[in-house]
């Protein structure tokens, strides 16, 4: 990008953080196109000092293996420029044994609380940087969700792009405010693990734009320093080798002033990837030291001209200057993956993980009143006999779950299971607490009767697709719960009429079996809560705090009623704009639980609507800065609605707007979530929901025109506890 483009842009930057409250709380994160101009300036001087062979070391891995981190890059001399140090990931340092296993993004999602996840993503850059890891490879808003079994949905935030772009920005902002560099993945197209490294992802261009791309422009406008493309091809062409994806719409589109990072072995040629918008390579060679791509091959490219100067000038730059936008030119700390770095982070592991936990059912069983006797039941109540650390990468599903598996995770440095949180909390009540440690059905009976409540536990698991864990490589085949978890319940259900199901997963799983049955009088969807697994849980089940997370996905009847299937060769993407609640109301399926969905243990009155609007009909004009045209950041309209807390007890609610576009639009999705906000209310207190609707979330892509385009007509606005239920409703004109 040039320096004249950042200084014209910086005077319209300036008008988007005055118009969009939601990002006024940023502290010391770069902010926007004038912070990029400075560090272009000091990237273009080091730049001048550098050799082509320094240009070179800098955009190429030193191989797999290598080097203290997941991918680096060589120490530069000439500009004192360090070894670049990367590590996973989403979740905190990957490896580290002095740091902590953070909540999921999936869980991040599903408190619907953008402090909370932005204090995550602080805490998490704090520990990356006290380990001298210069990019954190995370947050991941792809895969979205396409496929509820996705093996990866939830490293990311869940099945809505807004939702997920929200909870993006919000990391990165976290995350850069502590100065390291935040890497969002994968783009794009990256919908599931089978065949990640075969398949091509064809993706129109509404879908592209309205979908998949949402996130990473709002990562983008959040100055996310890098972007990893993906294994997948899109439309043909590898993603990390793609002009479209990468020049067109990441560069210049969205006017991303960072660089852009291969997913490890992701690239497949040394001009082609040059050329097409890559900016470094990792980890640089194959996992067999082999495959080196760039290094010596890139050098010969430029001096032959089969890649230009201008373009290994170009990379370098963009490097620099990520580099330089974060500060890490003075004083960073050097790398040490194992330093001691946990603080007192582990209060918001236990605050994503409990506010994350969406009470699905509750027929008055809870919260849990002083019970004489209850009883534990099942394998996942109690740690890994073998250790929580045991399996590599988190592949396996043995014990208590707090996450998926693959890259994305963390070593725990500790973890307590929902068995030591209950026996702790027991004692102090005088409530014994009898545990039956296995999912084995037919045992149950002796166990499970006489107790005033019986809490059976189950799972299902999913991952990255390099581990295999008990048949599931990767994607889950089923929406089942894994280890015979609707037999043990309905053997616990037929042995006790007051049951409460537990349940940890990765994504949806269908309840329809469990909740047929009368002895079940609850359903505590705790997702994945990390190494705070039974804390969090405890807080939920006696009350200590009122539930008050939501789904960020729908959970259906049957896995067919989603209307996606997971690929085995090349996928079309043919269900379009339409996945998850989207997919649900168009073909007017009804859920189980619907997308936003979540109980609390008091009531909530949705009152006094009210829609102040100046959007006007047309396409966006406005200059390209960080994540696409200035004006499609401008808040065009306004929605504010009372919530009352009419009900005893304290508590919080997620008040969501969807928008439903005017007949003028090309056929869309019937709702669109647009807005959100928690108000933690005492019982009788009321507070005001705000919604800024920008210019961009009244839009939908004109193929055609190239640009987005707010259609004239009046809009649907619809707001709710759920994307089902609706409590208010209003229109806008434009
Ligand atoms: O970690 C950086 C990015 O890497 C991708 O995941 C890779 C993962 O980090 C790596 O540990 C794993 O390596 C295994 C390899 O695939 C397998 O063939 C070999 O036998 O064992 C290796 C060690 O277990 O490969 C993963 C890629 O296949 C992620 O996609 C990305 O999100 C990470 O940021």
């Amino acid at each position: 990008m040039h320096l004249q483009s950042f200084a014209l842009l910086a005077a319209a930057s300036l008008v988007r953080a005055e118009t969009n409250g939601r990002h006024d709380a940023r502290q010391t994160a770069p902010t926007g196109p004038e912070a990029w101009a400075a560090a272009y300036a000091r990237a273009s001087t080091a730049l001048s000092k550098m050799s082509q062979n320094d240009k070179v070391n800098i955009v190429t891995g030193v191989g797999w293996d290598k080097g203290p981190c997941v991918g680096n890059t060589p120490a530069i001399g000439s500009i004192g420029y360090p070894q670049l140090c990367l590590q996973d990931g989403p979740l905190g340092v990957r490896f580290g044994t002095g740091s902590n296993a953070f909540t999921p993004g999936i869980q991040a999602g599903s408190t619907w609380d953008v402090e909370l996840i932005r204090q995550r993503g602080a805490y998490i850059g704090a520990e990356a940087r006290g380990c001298g890891v210069h990019n954190i490879l995370g947050p991941a808003p792809g895969p979205i969700g396409k496929h509820p079994g996705g093996g990866r949905n939830w490293e990311g935030f869940g099945a809505d792009p807004y939702l997920q772009g929200i909870a993006t920005a919000a990391t990165i902002e976290g995350i850069q405010s502590a100065g390291v560099q935040s890497t969002v993945k994968h783009f794009i197209g990256n919908e599931q693990e089978l065949n990640r490294e075969t398949m091509s992802s064809t993706i129109d261009d509404r879908t592209i734009h309205e979908l998949y791309l949402w996130p990473f422009a709002e990562a983008v406008h959040a100055n996310v320093a890098s972007v990893m493309c993906s294994y997948n091809k899109v439309n043909g062409t590898w993603a990390c080798e793609n002009d479209k994806i990468l020049n067109g719409l990441l560069k210049n589109e969205l006017g991303f002033p960072g660089y852009v990072v291969s997913d490890w072995n992701a690239q497949h040629t040394t001009n082609g990837a040059a050329i097409g918008g890559l900016d470094m390579t990792m980890p640089g060679s194959d996992y067999n030291g082999k495959g080196i791509l760039w290094g010596g091959l890139l050098n010969q490219a430029v001096s032959n001209n089969q890649v230009s100067k201008a373009r290994l000038d170009d990379m370098t730059k963009r490097i620099l200057a990520s580099w330089y936008l974060l500060k890490q030119d003075s004083g960073y700390p050097r790398i040490n993956i194992k330093a001691n770095v946990q603080g007192n982070h582990k209060e918001n592991i236990r605050a994503v993980a409990r506010d994350g936990i969406v009470l699905l059912k509750n027929s008055g069983i809870l919260p849990l009143k002083k019970p004489t006797k209850i009883a534990v039941i099942g394998s996942s109540a109690v740690v890994n006999p073998k250790g929580a650390n045991a399996c590599v990468d988190r592949g396996c599903n043995t014990g208590a779950l707090g996450m998926g598996w693959g890259s994305g995770t963390t070593e725990y440095p500790y973890f307590v299971a929902p068995y030591d949180a209950i026996k702790t909390r027991a004692q102090s009540d005088g409530t014994t607490v009898s545990l039956q440690n296995s999912d084995n059905a037919s045992g149950v009976q002796s166990v499970a009767s006489g107790v005033d409540a019986a809490i059976v536990f189950i799972t299902a698991s999913s991952g990255e697709g390099y581990i295999t864990t008990e048949s599931v490589a990767g994607d889950r085949p089923n929406l089942d719960p894994w280890h015979n978890g609707n037999q043990l319940v309905q053997a616990v259900a037929q042995a006790n009429q007051n049951v409460v199901v537990v349940v940890h997963s990765t994504g949806p799983i269908v309840l329809e079996t469990i909740q047929a049955l009368p002895g079940v009088k609850a359903i505590v969807w705790a997702g994945l809560p990390s190494q705070e697994n039974g804390n969090a849980l405890v807080d939920v089940l006696y009350g200590l705090v009122s539930p008050s997370g939501k789904l960020p996905y729908t959970i259906g009847k049957s896995q067919s009623d989603y209307g996606t299937k997971v690929s085995t060769g090349n996928d079309n993407f043919a269900e379009g704009l339409y996945i998850d609640y989207r997919h649900f109301d168009n073909q007017k399926i009804a859920p189980r639980y619907e997308f936003g969905f979540g109980l609390s243990y008091t009531n909530f009155t949705f009152s006094d609507i009210e829609v102040t609007s100046n959007a006007k009909s047309g396409p966006a004009t406005g200059a390209v800065v960080p994540g696409g045209r200035a004006d499609l950041f401008d808040n065009v309209a306004t929605v504010t609605a009372k919530i009352t807390n009419s009900g005893g007890v304290l508590g919080a609610e997620v008040p969501q707007l969807y928008i439903t576009l005017p007949s003028s639009a090309p056929s869309s999705p019937p709702k669109q979530l647009r807005g959100f906000a928690k108000l933690k209310l005492a019982p009788g207190a009321s507070g005001t929901a705000t919604f800024n609707l920008r210019r961009k979330d009244l839009s939908y892509w004109d193929t055609r025109q190239q640009n987005w385009i707010i259609p004239s007509g009046s809009f649907g606005i619809s707001v709710g506890a759920s994307s089902r239920d609706i409590r208010l409703t209003g229109t806008l004109t434009a």
